[in-house]
């Protein structure tokens, strides 16, 4: 199974690796990429299984399906190790790869993300809610999750794009996704991670609240934590100056000490 992807920057740069939330694709990047390539990366986005153009299998998945993929991925373009950032479901991607495949993770920056999501039953309902009935509710309870009302009010067309974003991800894919979350627990395994790790939490994420990034950081040897004030679950699209700042200097630094 091939991942609809897209890379940006020269070949012989340090590749850095994004995966995206539940219900997004690979344009929910589209603030970080000219900067990463401006300060020297190449940067290979790709929509998680599921999810945009890439397939999709029937479910249920699991998070060792969404890291395989994305090793088969890397193992495609013949690039031996990555930095990879990933929001929310992309952060848990990102935990699962840290933790399996050492070898191929060299920086790792997890945003609006957790180990252990919690709430099993919410997961497994709103799975056989989308079956049913479809993507349309969910994307519009998407939107109020991922941004605070002011950017939604000071952003109307933009809103709308990313609530078709999520209108438009297969029911399928979506659903077995969130089958992911429902029993995830990465905690265990995620004190055995080495990769240099940066966490951030949005102040205003309600549905994964910095809690949740606090328990990562103090869980991964090392990690480094950050809050970013008025950011809601997309963190990374509603602050995105601050994120694509805080990513890139981490991985500067990584880069530095290689
Ligand atoms: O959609 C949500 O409720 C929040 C979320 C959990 C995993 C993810 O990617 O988004």
């Amino acid at each position: 199974m091939e991942l609809n992807h897209v890379a940006d920057g020269p070949d012989d740069a340090p590749v850095v690796v994004l995966s995206n939330s539940l219900g997004s694709d690979l344009r929910m990047w589209e603030p970080q990429v000219k900067p990463l390539v401006e300060h020297g990366f190449r940067v290979i986005r790709y929509d998680t299984r599921g999810h945009g153009g890439s397939p999709v299998p029937p479910g249920p998945y699991r998070v060792d399906d969404l890291g395989g993929d994305v090793l088969a991925l890397l193992d495609g373009l013949g690039v031996a190790s990555a930095h990879f950032a990933g929001l929310s479901l992309g952060g848990m991607t990102g935990l699962w790869l840290a933790a399996n495949a050492p070898e191929r993770v060299r920086g790792l920056v997890l945003c609006c993300t957790s180990a252990r999501p919690g709430n099993r039953q919410m997961w497994l309902d709103r799975a056989a809610k989308v079956r049913a009935d479809g993507m349309a509710e969910i994307a519009d309870g998407s939107l109020g999750r991922w941004f605070t009302p002011a950017w939604v009010e000071a952003h109307p067309a933009e809103a709308v794009r990313l609530r078709d974003m999520t209108a438009a991800t297969p029911a399928e894919g979506y659903a077995s996704c969130c089958e992911v979350l429902a029993d995830l627990d990465l905690v265990p395994e995620s004190a055995g991670i080495t990769a240099p790790t940066l966490v951030i939490s949005g102040a205003d994420d309600h549905a994964l609240p910095p809690g949740h990034g606090e328990l990562i950081a103090r869980t991964i040897p090392g990690a480094r934590f950050e809050v970013v004030a008025q950011a809601a679950h997309l963190g990374s699209y509603e602050q995105a100056e601050t994120f694509t700042e805080l990513i890139i200097g981490h991985l500067k630094t990584q880069e530095a000490v290689a």
